[in-house]
C-alpha cells in the first residue's frame, strides 16, 4: 500500500466491548434496507489508520471485501445521547464530492463510532512526507489543493460560523488516482471534550487562535493556506509529524516562504521535484502567491475560501492547458 499512514494490521473487531450491549448501529439518511449491522461490522478485518485527538479510526474490510469502512472510535464524549445524534445527523446531511459520507453512527455508554465510506489512498501528509512518500508532479498537486478548497468552501456555504477547525495535510485524504481529495474529520470538535486537544499548536494554526476550540473561516482559510505551501515546498510545518517531522521539527512554513521570497530566492521555496518543471512556472508563482494571501497575519487580509476555489480552479485550468499542449507539442510532458 503506498502512501498509506504507518498502519498496525489487526483481525480484531473494532469495538469488541459493544457486542451484548443491545443497542444497535443507527444508519443516516434514505438507505432503504440496513446494509450492514453492528455484528458483521465488528467481525470485519480491521487495521489501525491513525489515532488522533478524538480517538483512533480504523479502516475495516466487511466480509466479502465490500463496502470498505473508516471507523472512527470517539473518545471523550459527553454528551447525552439525543444531543450527540442530532449533530451526528446534521452532519450526515452534508454530502459532497470531497467529503467522506457519513453512514452511521453508534452510541452505547462505553462506545461511541462514526462510520464512513472509506475513501482514498492516504493522506496527503503520508503522501508528502511518509515512507512511501510520492514525486507528485505540480498539476497534481494543484488538482489535489483544488479538491480539499472545494470541500472546505462548502463547509463555509453552511453559514458564517460554519469551518472546519482542523485543516492540516493528515486530515486531507488523497484520491486512489491522485487527482482529487477528501476533507476528513469535520464536525468532530462539536461531539468531543477536549481532552484531547494537544497543548501547543501546530504550524497550521492561525496566530489569533489561542484557545484550539474558538474556530472561525478566516482561521481555516490560514490552516489552508498553509497546506498549499507544504504541497508547494515539500516541506511539513512545524510540529506537523509524530516523530516531530522529517529530519527535524519542521519549519513555520509562513514565515520562512515569506522571507525566501524577501530575499528574491523565490525560485528556491519550490519542492525539487516541482521546481524544474516546465512551463508551469507561472501557475507556480500564483499558487506561491494566494498560499501567502492566505497565510496573512491578519485575519481580514486573507481571501474567503470561494474566492481561494476559484483562483485554484484557474490556476489548475491554465496548467493542464500548458501540460497538454507540452505533450501535444513533443517537447518534454510535465510528469514525475
Ligand atoms: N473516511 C476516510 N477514509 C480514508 N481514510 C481516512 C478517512 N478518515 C480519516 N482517514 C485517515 O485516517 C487517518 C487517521 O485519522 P485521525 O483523524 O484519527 O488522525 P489524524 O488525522 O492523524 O489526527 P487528528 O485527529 O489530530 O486530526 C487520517 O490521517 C486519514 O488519512
Amino acid at each position: 500500500m503506498t502512501g498509506r499512514d504507518a498502519v498496525k494490521r489487526s483481525h480484531s473487531p473494532p469495538g469488541s466491548p459493544l457486542i451484548g450491549d443491545g443497542k444497535k448501529l443507527v444508519f443516516l439518511g434514505s438507505a432503504p434496507e440496513r446494509p450492514y449491522d453492528l455484528e458483521t461490522m465488528l467481525r470485519a478485518s480491521a487495521e489501525v489508520l491513525g489515532k488522533g485527538v478524538h480517538g483512533t479510526t480504523y479502516r475495516a474490510t466487511l466480509d466479502g471485501g465490500e463496502p470498505v469502512l473508516a471507523i472512527k472510535r470517539l473518545r471523550d464524549v459527553h454528551l447525552p445521547e439525543r444531543e450527540f445524534r442530532d449533530r451526528v445527523v446534521a452532519l450526515g446531511a452534508l454530502r459532497h464530492d470531497n467529503l467522506p459520507g457519513l453512514r452511521a453512527y453508534f452510541y452505547s455508554k462505553e462506545e461511541k463510532l462514526l462510520v464512513f465510506d472509506f475513501v482514498g489512498a492516504g493522506s496527503l501528509s503520508s503522501l508528502l512526507h511518509g515512507s512511501g512518500a510520492e514525486r507528485l508532479d505540480f498539476t497534481t498537486r494543484a488538482r489535489i489543493a483544488l479538491a480539499a478548497a472545494r470541500g472546505v468552501a462548502f463547509i463555509h456555504g453552511g453559514g458564517p460560523k460554519a469551518s472546519h477547525g482542523s485543516i492540516k495535510a493528515s486530515n486531507i485524504v488523497v484520491s486512489g488516482k491522485r487527482d482529487s481529495a477528501y476533507v476528513a474529520d469535520y464536525g468532530l470538535a462539536q461531539l468531543v471534550g477536549t481532552a484531547g486537544l494537544p497543548k501547543r499548536g501546530t504550524g497550521y494554526r492561525a496566530p489569533e487562535v489561542t484557545d484550539a476550540r474558538v474556530v472561525s473561516q478566516k482561521a481555516d482559510v490560514y490552516s489552508f493556506g498553509v497546506v498549499v505551501l507544504e504541497l508547494l515546498t515539500g516541506r511539513a510545518p512545524t510540529h506537523a509529524l509524530p516523530d516531530g517531522g522529517a529530519g527535524g521539527s519542521g519549519v513555520d512554513l509562513a514565515r520562512w516562504v515569506r522571507s525566501v521570497v524577501q530575499e528574491e530566492w523565490t525560485s528556491e521555496v519550490f519542492d525539487s521535484v516541482i521546481g524544474s518543471e516546465p512551463r508551469v512556472e507561472e501557475e507556480m508563482m500564483r499558487l506561491l502567491q494566494l498560499g501567502m494571501e492566505c497565510t496573512e497575519q491578519h485575519p481580514d487580509r486573507r481571501p474567503t475560501m470561494a474566492e481561494v476555489e476559484a483562483r485554484i480552479e484557474r490556476i489548475v485550468e491554465d496548467a493542464s492547458r500548458r501540460a497538454d499542449f507540452s505533450s501535444t507539442d513533443g517537447s518534454r510532458s510535465v510528469s514525475a
